[in-house]
């Protein structure tokens, strides 16, 4: 006899939803009408110019702002009509790993990754203990549980951050320069570390990073953010071999091209008194 299921479960749609957004700061627009969908267990990399929106962009999924126009969902759910106690229990299922990922100081490896368990949970501390070292062997140093900060090199407090960041077992993880002042072995060991916490525990991550070549190596997803927007999106393979000069100027580090140097400033001529290039020329 054939079963059917009376709750069939519609299958789990993206993890991320960005639909027709329009965000700045006061009066300010930094981004116009960005659209972006991350599926569950996808690594997505935000790259682009200085100043493109990136961080912006990443204020949004965790409603630190929220658009003058769109929608972001998270899990389904647009995040702006939410109250305190609902984005709240939403950000709980976030995890966050920002620039520099800087440590507490007076705190020892094992408090760094125990804070936010004690934080945000009332959980005995047998299981907490036994919760950071879980974490603590996922990133490679449950043996530097007792050193302090001052005690370990950069790239270990890298991923004693990230051991912080993940501490609550969250859905989604988001990278801010998670690759920032490392040297070139460390680069390399922090983003295969994302890249394998991320499908060795359900992740989903969000890296905001300038650093291309190791981010196409582990991302699924790529978003280029410039000039007010994203200009280009797909996965690494695409963007490298993409024939759209913004993106190449991009990908190949060219300083010039459509990628603006200059912010938006009053003319030479207003600042100095001196006559503009464009101008003489
Ligand atoms: N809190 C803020 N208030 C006002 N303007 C801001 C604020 N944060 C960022 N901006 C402006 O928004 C624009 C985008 O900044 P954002 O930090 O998102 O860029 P980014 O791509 O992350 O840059 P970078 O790669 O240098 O970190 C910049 O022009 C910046 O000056």
């Amino acid at each position: 006899m054939a079963f059917t299921d009376p709750h069939p479960t519609t299958p789990a749609g993206p993890l991320i939803e960005v639909r027709d957004v329009t965000c700045g700061y006061a009066d300010r627009i930094i981004l116009s009408n960005v659209n972006l969908s991350l599926a569950r267990g996808k690594v997505l990399a935000l790259i682009g110019s200085s100043g493109g929106g990136k961080t912006t962009l990443l204020r949004l999924l965790t409603r630190q702002l929220k658009p003058v126009s769109g929608q972001v969902l998270f899990d389904g759910q647009d995040l702006a009509p939410m109250n305190q106690e609902q984005l709240y229990a939403q950000r709980r299922r976030m995890g966050m790993l920002f620039q520099f990922g800087a440590l507490f100081s007076d705190l020892s490896v094992f408090e760094n990754v125990a804070f936010p368990l004690r934080e945000h949970t009332r959980l005995s501390e047998p299981m907490i203990r036994d919760l950071v070292l879980m974490k603590l062997n996922a990133v490679g140093l449950r043996g530097a549980r007792d050193l302090m900060p001052n005690e370990i090199s950069g790239g270990m407090a890298r991923r004693v951050a990230l051991a912080r960041a993940i501490a609550l077992d969250p859905d989604l993880v988001l990278y801010d320069e998670p690759f920032a002042g490392l040297d070139p072995i460390s680069l390399g060991v922090t983003a295969r570390l994302i890249r394998d916490l991320n499908d060795a525990l359900g992740l989903t991550s969000v890296i905001v990073t300038h650093d291309l070549h190791e981010t196409f190596a582990i991302a699924d997803h790529v978003v280029m953010v410039a000039n007010g927007g994203v200009v280009a999106q797909g996965t690494p393979e695409e963007l490298k071999a993409s024939t759209d000069p913004l993106v190449r100027q991009f990908v190949n580090a060219q300083s010039d091209g459509p990628v603006r140097f200059h912010q938006p400033a009053p003319t030479m001529h207003d600042d100095f008194g001196l006559p503009d290039p464009e101008e003489a020329a």
